[in-house]
Formats: C-alpha cells, sequence, structure tokens
C-alpha cells in the first residue's frame, strides 16, 4: 500500500451563500500525479487554498503526510497557486536568491533547480526578457527549491503557446518521474489526460467522479468491426446472447455494445464458428473527454 501523502474528508467551504467545496473527501498516494479537474467556479482553488493553509474552511479534515495540519509541514509542500511576483529588473538567478533567503535553503540549490526547469543557460538573463513559458518554468524552480516531496500547480499551462504548454507538461512529467507528488488543478481534460495519474472532477464544488486515468481510458464501449458480408455478420452479432446495440457507422463498419459480462473473445470466437472473417476488429475506447461531459452533464 503507498504512502498517503493528503487525505480530505468532507471539507467544506462557505462563502457566504455560495458553498466553494461541498463534502469533499480525496485521498493522494505517494507517486500520484493527480488532476483536480472541473469547469470554472468549480471549487478547485479553494481546495487548494485550504490545502495549503491560505484559505480558511468551514468545516471538514485534511491530513498531510498522515499528520494534522501543523506549520513544518509546508516545507515538504511547493507549491504556485498564482503567478509569483518576480522582480522583473533582475535575472532568474537573482529572484531565487531572495526567495532562498525567504525560505531558508542554501543558494548551492539555484543551479540544481534551474537545471531541472531547463533555464539553466538563461539564468542570468533578467525576468522581463523571459518568455511566459520561461517565466512559469522559474516559477516551478523556485517551489523546488526546497526541494519538497509535494509540488502543487494551479493551472499551469494558463495563457501559455502550444510549445510553452508542452514544455511546462513535459517538466511535470520529469518532476514526477523523480519521484515527487504531483497535484495540479485544470480545466483541461487533455492536460489531466496527459499528465496525471488519478483525478478527481469536481462539480459545484463536489467530487463526481475519482479514479485512474489509465483505468478510465481503458474502460471499452464496446468494439467497431467488419467483414466482407457485413449483412451476414450483422444477423450473427444481433442472435448473439449479451449484445446490446448494434450500430452501421459510416465506414461500413459495425459498433457493437455488449452487456459487462460478454466476453469479447468468446464473441470473437463465435463468428468464426459461424464462418465469418473479420477484416477489421478495434476496441472503442470511450474517451476521458465522452466520460468528462457525460460526468458534468449528469
Ligand atoms: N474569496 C471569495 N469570495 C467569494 N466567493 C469566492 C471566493 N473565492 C472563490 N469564490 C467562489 O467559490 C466558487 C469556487 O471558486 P474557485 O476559484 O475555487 O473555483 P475554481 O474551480 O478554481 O475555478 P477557477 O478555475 O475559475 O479559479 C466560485 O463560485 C467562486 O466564485
Amino acid at each position: 500500500m503507498r504512502e498517503n501523502i493528503l487525505k480530505i474528508s468532507g471539507l467544506t467551504k462557505h462563502y457566504g451563500k455560495i458553498t466553494a467545496v461541498n463534502a469533499l473527501d480525496l485521498e493522494i498516494k505517494k507517486g500520484n500525479v493527480f488532476g483536480l479537474l472541473g469547469p470554472n467556479g468549480s471549487g478547485k482553488s479553494t481546495t487548494l487554498g485550504i490545502i495549503l493553509g491560505v484559505t480558511q474552511k468551514s468545516s471538514g479534515e485534511y491530513q498531510w503526510f498522515d499528520q494534522q495540519p501543523i506549520a513544518s509541514q509546508r516545507k515538504r509542500i511547493g507549491a504556485i497557486l498564482e503567478s509569483p511576483t518576480f522582480y522583473p529588473y533582475l535575472s532568474g538567478v537573482q529572484n531565487l536568491k531572495i526567495v532562498c533567503r525567504i525560505k531558508d535553503v542554501p543558494q548551492q540549490r539555484i543551479d540544481e533547480v534551474l537545471k531541472i526547469v531547463g533555464l539553466y543557460e538563461r539564468g542570468r538573463s533578467p525576468f522581463k526578457t523571459y518568455s511566459l513559458g520561461m517565466k512559469q518554468r522559474l516559477a516551478i524552480a523556485s517551489a523546488l527549491l526546497s526541494d519538497p516531496e509535494v509540488l502543487i500547480l494551479d493551472e499551469p499551462t494558463n495563457g501559455l503557446d502550444p510549445q510553452g504548454i508542452a514544455e511546462i507538461r513535459q517538466l511535470i512529467l520529469e518532476i514526477a518521474a523523480g519521484g515527487k507528488t504531483i497535484i495540479l488543478a485544470s480545466h483541461l481534460l487533455d492536460e489531466v489526460q496527459k499528465v496525471c495519474t488519478h483525478f478527481a472532477v469536481l462539480k459545484n464544488g463536489k467530487k463526481i467522479f475519482t479514479g485512474s486515468v489509465a483505468e478510465s481510458l481503458s474502460g471499452n464501449d464496446g468494439v467497431e468491426i467488419s467483414s466482407f458480408n457485413i449483412e451476414q455478420l450483422e444477423e450473427l452479432a444481433k442472435a448473439y446472447k449479451g449484445v446490446k446495440q448494434i450500430k452501421k457507422n459510416n465506414l461500413n463498419r459495425l459498433e457493437v455494445q455488449f452487456d459487462d459480462q460478454v466476453n469479447i473473445l468468446e464473441f470473437h470466437q463465435y463468428l468464426i464458428e459461424k464462418g465469418i472473417v473479420l477484416n477489421h476488429l478495434a476496441y472503442i475506447n470511450k474517451s476521458l473527454e465522452k466520460q468528462f461531459l457525460e460526468l458534468l452533464s449528469a
């Protein structure tokens, strides 16, 4: 069983009449890249603010590293909630020196973190000459200075161009591969799908789904099949016990959906025994996007 990094139980936050976070339960394990996914206003930033101790909760509990929240835990957690303010005329290195002093971290860490985020070569250039992607990488470098076990990122690719987005996503994967646990809030499903191992979907402050990204993607939604004699194939498929629905698509292939208990290999075997040779068989994956939209519209 993996170590618990964060456990949230019944966390709730009211802003007057608005319930920003509503009885939220979550468990994040060591090494997870955990996505908090939800549309604007679903309570992601409020949740991150509470678990970082910058926003007061209304009720509920959270525990870091199986302990009640205490100030000394903060050193083990690096976070970027909003774009941090760096001094524009100072270089990346000079800015990080200031952060080192505030965080009481030795300055030798600066070169290490600049190398991790790929800014080592540009470390001596003024911050104002950095692209948006480089500014975000410097922010990540700053959060990594104390070598935290957990990194928290709120919408890490907001406002970046496609290349900047790809670089930040790659960086997140590299940091995770180094063993850190990452918690990231995003309204972008694609981001969560590409970067995260686990995710929770929030809607109006409530968790409406949680699971592993791999499992959510592997759940198949039937098969797409075709054969030279498509009419005969359709007849035989219709006659098979456990076939729920058959639809011919515009590629003249059949999309067949089954009851849960149907074994697709047995179905294929049945077709072979009936003399059908398939010239196409593919699993239809319900994309995370489809599931996400279904969840949000429910
Ligand atoms: N300081 C505040 N005062 C009043 N209401 C707030 C405050 N902060 C957040 N809210 C409200 O709480 C709800 C959740 O907001 P939150 O920012 O946590 O959502 P989010 O999922 O992070 O969305 P976004 O991506 O737009 O920031 C929203 O209805 C928001 O308007």
